[in-house]
């Protein structure tokens, strides 16, 4: 076995706190042959179809790749910009900015890495990144708000994978989820509101969240009840009445049962029974993407419309909203909390206890507005 070595790890310079962001991933170009590259790496992921391999292996690259690249590509190329993928320029965005932030918030110096789970930036350069920059310690943060295995449980895989390699490991930290962070939900309500004062109120909202296979959540995986409480708890925040917002998944893939109810259906079924005006959210995505700018803002629009609604719109991820950017922040800061040398003055003691009190405060709100999810 041969190792990374660390010489890039140094003594004589101060550490730097490393800040490992990562998100799904997304092609290079949106040319046939890299949407090919891209489905195959992140098809073969066993935490995303958890199938045995020899059959796996046979359907993927006997038939799935074989036509599911073509359709993609023409998807990708219908969204794709002149900065490239929206996923991978909304995360450039909000890397850049965090770095901003944290490094008003933090002594001593801070440095935030993107590495995608699947394509380019990878995880692996992502680390690269942060050895050089003296990172002994890693705060990794998926930007996935609701845990899944098949998302942040395989990002993880990807880091342990990668760190296989290296002789001398980072001291690592993992945010493993924030779908009920109140800054989160915070901005969620406000982004709403915000798509509200220029469009007016729908009829209903619609919180459309990616799905999983329903076996996955059977067998245990918590992505389902936090999406619930995600939902929830911004319709709290908004006052809303019960009628006035729903639950669905998008997104399915193959001939399996996903999480129902699903979106497509459910907008159709709307569109159908004369419901008028329809919003429709994805507070599952940090980042706008395929899922929603092709899926959800395009395709869905569609077959609402088709089938007798009137009015429909789609309300944008918080990609790089300034309360999103500082929850965003608050979150890392909150986490690094345990490296207290690492913080500055201007979130000296007194900062420090008043975010212990906060959190504290957050745990014991959500003990009593809700058993469990
Ligand atoms: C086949 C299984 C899939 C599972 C399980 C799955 C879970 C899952 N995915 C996201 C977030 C995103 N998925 C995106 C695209 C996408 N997802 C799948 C399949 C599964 N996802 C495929 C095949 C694709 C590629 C596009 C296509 O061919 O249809 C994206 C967008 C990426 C982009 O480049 O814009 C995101 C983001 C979550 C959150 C999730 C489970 C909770
Ligand atoms: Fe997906
Ligand atoms: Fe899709």
């Amino acid at each position: 076995m041969t190792f990374v070595n660390t010489p890039d790890y140094r003594h004589d310079t101060p550490e730097c706190l490393g800040i490992l962001l990562t998100n799904l991933g997304t092609p290079d170009t949106p040319s046939v042959p890299d949407v090919r590259r891209y489905l195959a790496e992140f098809l073969w992921d066993p935490r995303v179809v958890e199938m045995a391999r020899l059959p796996w292996w046979l359907i993927l690259h006997g038939v799935i790749l074989r036509t599911r690249p073509a359709r993609s590509a023409k998807a990708y190329q219908s969204v794709w910009t002149a900065d490239g993928s929206p996923l991978l320029a909304i995360a450039r965005r909000q890397a850049t900015a965090l770095q901003g932030l944290l490094s008003d918030r933090f002594q001593g110096s801070v440095k935030v890495a993107l590495g995608m789970r699947y394509g380019n930036p990878s995880i692996s350069s992502a680390l690269a990144e942060l050895r050089q920059a003296n990172a002994r310690r890693v705060l990794v943060f998926p930007l996935y708000p609701q845990y899944s295995g098949s998302t942040v449980g395989s990002a993880f895989d990807a880091i342990a994978h990668e760190l296989t390699r290296w002789r001398w490991l980072p001291e690592l930290r993992f945010i493993n989820q924030y779908h009920d962070e109140p800054g989160y939900i915070d901005a969620l309500a406000a982004s709403i509101r915000d798509h509200w004062a220029a469009h007016g109120e729908p009829e209903r909202l619609l919180f459309s969240f990616h799905g999983i296979p329903v076996e996955y959540f059977e067998q245990g995986d918590p992505y389902h009840c936090q999406c619930q409480k995600t939902a929830r708890l911004v319709a709290e925040r908004l006052e809303l009445a019960p009628e006035r917002w729903f639950l669905s998944f998008q997104s399915r893939l193959g001939k399996q049962e996903w999480l129902k109810p699903y979106t497509d259906v459910t907008l159709k079924d709307w569109g159908a029974a004369g419901v008028k005006s329809v919003q429709v959210l994805s507070p599952g995505f940090s980042a706008d993407c395929l899922e929603t700018i092709e899926e959800i803002d395009e395709e869905n629009r569609h077959l609402f419309l088709d089938a007798g609604g009137r009015d429909y719109s789609y309300i944008p991820c918080l990609n790089d909203r300034p309360d999103h950017l500082e929850m965003l922040a608050d979150l890392i800061a909150r986490h690094g909390c345990g490296w207290p040398e690492l913080i500055g003055p201007a979130a000296g003691a007194d900062e420090l206890a008043r975010r212990v009190e906060r959190a504290r405060g957050m745990g014991a709100a959500d003990q009593t507005s809700t058993s469990g999810f």
